[in-house]
Formats: C-alpha cells, structure tokens, sequence
C-alpha cells in the first residue's frame, strides 16, 4: 500500500490497443512535493499513461492509486484534489478567458476573487476579455493552466505544459511550477519529449520508451551519467597515439585528435598532458568533452537511432 506521502502509485500499469501496446507493466512511484518528468519521445505512452492517471483511460491491467485513492472512472476519486491540463486544452471558443475560468470556478465551488488570481498568476490580465477562439497557442495553453490550477490542487498532471510556448513563456511556466512545488508543496507530474528543460525543473525524471518505463534518475544525478571524452591533439598525433597505448590508454582518431574516454585520463587529464610532454610530444589541443542532454537521452531511449 502506498503511504499518505505516495501521490501517484502505479503497479504493473499496462494499456493495449489491439495494434500496440502503449503502456507496458509500468510500475511508478511519485512522492508528494516531487516535481516528477516523464520524458519519452512521439508515441512513447507518455499521453496514455497520463489519461489512466486521470481516469480518462481505463488500465487493462494494472493497479493504480492517485493520492490515496484508487482511480476508476466513475465519481468518488480524488478529483477535488488534482488539476490537469491534457495536450492542447479544450475551452469554449466564444467565451472569454474571463468567463471560461468563471465556469469552472463554479464547477470547482470556489471563491469569485480567485479567477482575478489565476489570471494574474499566469499572466493572462491583457486578454481576459479576449474570446478563447482567438488566443495564440501559447496564451490557450497559459488558460488551460489556468483552469488546472484555479482550485489550488494538491497535484498537478500536465502532458506538456509548455506546448506552444515561446521561449519567455517556457521560463514563466517554469518558474511558476517550481513555486508550486517548492512554496506551497504542490506536487507537479508533467510529461515532455525535451530534456534540456524537464532538467531545469524536475527534481526526478523518468524516462518512457516503446510503453515502457526504461529508467528513472533523479535530476541531480544527471551530469553523472552523461558520457565524457578527452580530446587531445598534437602535432605527431600517430607518435602521441603510440605513447598513449605504451602507458594503457586506448585511442582513437578523430577528426584531426585523438579521443579516449578512459575514465583514467578523462579524470587526470594533466597527467595525459606530462606524458606526451615527456616523449616529446606536448599537446596542441587538450579537452574535456561532456556529452550533451538531448545526445544522452536520445541514446537511452533509441540507441539504434543514427546520432550525430
Ligand atoms: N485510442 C487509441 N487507439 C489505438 N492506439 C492508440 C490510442 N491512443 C494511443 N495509441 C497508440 O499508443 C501509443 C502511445 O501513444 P501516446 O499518445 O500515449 O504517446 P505519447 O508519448 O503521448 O506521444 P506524443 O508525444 O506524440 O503525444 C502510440 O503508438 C499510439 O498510436
């Protein structure tokens, strides 16, 4: 049984369609406060797993409780408590920002003052009066927030937030779930096909490929697992290359340098350095090269893909 500080707790989760399997025995543990990032590229399962979570998608099998209360389709869930925003959000098209959030306030039974809240908080206060039909993506996209957070859950399921939104706007979605998250202790479950930004927001991330859920890590561990490389150059790179091997490191030309990714010389790169000193063949060039997020993720989840 998941403890009260278990928001979301998935066992053996699976969905198949009668052509594929989107979702794969996926067993998910997501701790209250956590901001959690499931990453997967188009197709993944990542849409699925997120409409089993809100009970839009009934599990073919599987176990599945959402702050404590096991998820069905039916009413009595947890509802009360969680706001969602699924792909891109639906609002009525001739109602005004204003007047869609008023709906859903009603709905939701809250307080007349915290539409005026919600659309300041989201940055929304020049088109409130706008009809949702002629609101750029990225603003339909800040109003489907708006109506996810308008009654203060306890749990937020985004399936990417920042859809649509231009570079200021991903920063401001970022910002405002990290002081969520961080100040009022919100727990925050997004998906996103973009590494580079779930690792500046997520404080765990998991990553989804082909339904399944390939490896989870939490964020600050994320440099530890990127690939790392020395780069060294000399004028005589065949002699360095020979000296290297002489001393027990393996190289290979690249481009004009030898690379190794010995963790031996990736560490002490100073002691590559002396050595080719000493045999009379000091360094031209000598780096440290860390692979990059979009490289590393891409090698987890599509190894077989051609990567640059
Ligand atoms: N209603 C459905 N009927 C049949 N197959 C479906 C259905 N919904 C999703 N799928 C299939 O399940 C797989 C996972 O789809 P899903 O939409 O969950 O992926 P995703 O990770 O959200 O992708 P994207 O980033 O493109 O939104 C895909 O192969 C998709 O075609």
């Amino acid at each position: 049984m998941p403890g009260t500080d278990t928001a979301i707790s998935a066992i053996s989760l699976t969905k198949r369609y009668p052509d594929v399997t989107a979702v794969d025995a996926v067993d998910l543990q997501v701790r209250a406060g956590e901001i959690y990032a499931l990453l997967g590229l188009n197709g993944a399962g990542k849409t699925t797993l997120i409409r089993m979570l809100l009970g839009m998608v009934r599990p073919t099998t599987g176990s599945l409780t959402v702050l404590g209360r096991p998820v069905g389709t039916g009413r009595g869930g947890p509802w009360a408590d969680v706001g969602y925003l699924v792909e891109t959000p639906a609002a009525y098209p001739e109602l005004t920002v204003a007047e869609n959030l008023h709906l859903v306030r009603r709905l939701r039974h809250q307080p007349h003052n915290t539409v005026g809240e919600v659309i300041e908080r989201l940055a929304l206060t020049p088109y409130a009066h706008r009809r949702a039909r002629t609101l750029s993506l990225g603003n339909a996209q800040r109003l489907g927030l708006a109506k996810a957070l308008l009654h203060h859950p306890r749990l937020l399921i985004l399936d990417e937030p920042s859809n649509g939104l231009d570079p200021a706007g991903v920063a401001e979605i970022r910002a405002l779930l990290h002081d969520l998250a961080t100040q009022h202790g919100v727990t925050v479950f997004l998906s996103s096909h973009i590494l580079t930004e779930v690792a500046r927001l997520a404080t765990r991330i998991g990553v989804i490929h082909q339904g399944t859920l390939r490896q989870e890590l939490d964020t600050d561990q994320l440099p530890h697992h990127l690939h790392r490389r020395l780069l060294v150059a000399t004028r005589d790179n065949p002699t360095a290359a020979a000296v290297l091997h002489t001393a027990g490191y393996r190289t290979e030309p690249h481009d004009g340098a030898l690379t190794t990714t010995d963790p031996a010389a990736v560490d002490r790169p100073d002691d590559i350095a002396t050595l080719l000193v000493r045999a009379g063949c000091p360094p031209t060039r000598l780096t440290v090269e860390t692979e990059d997020l979009e490289t590393y993720f891409l090698r987890l989840v599509a190894p077989d893909r051609n990567q640059p």
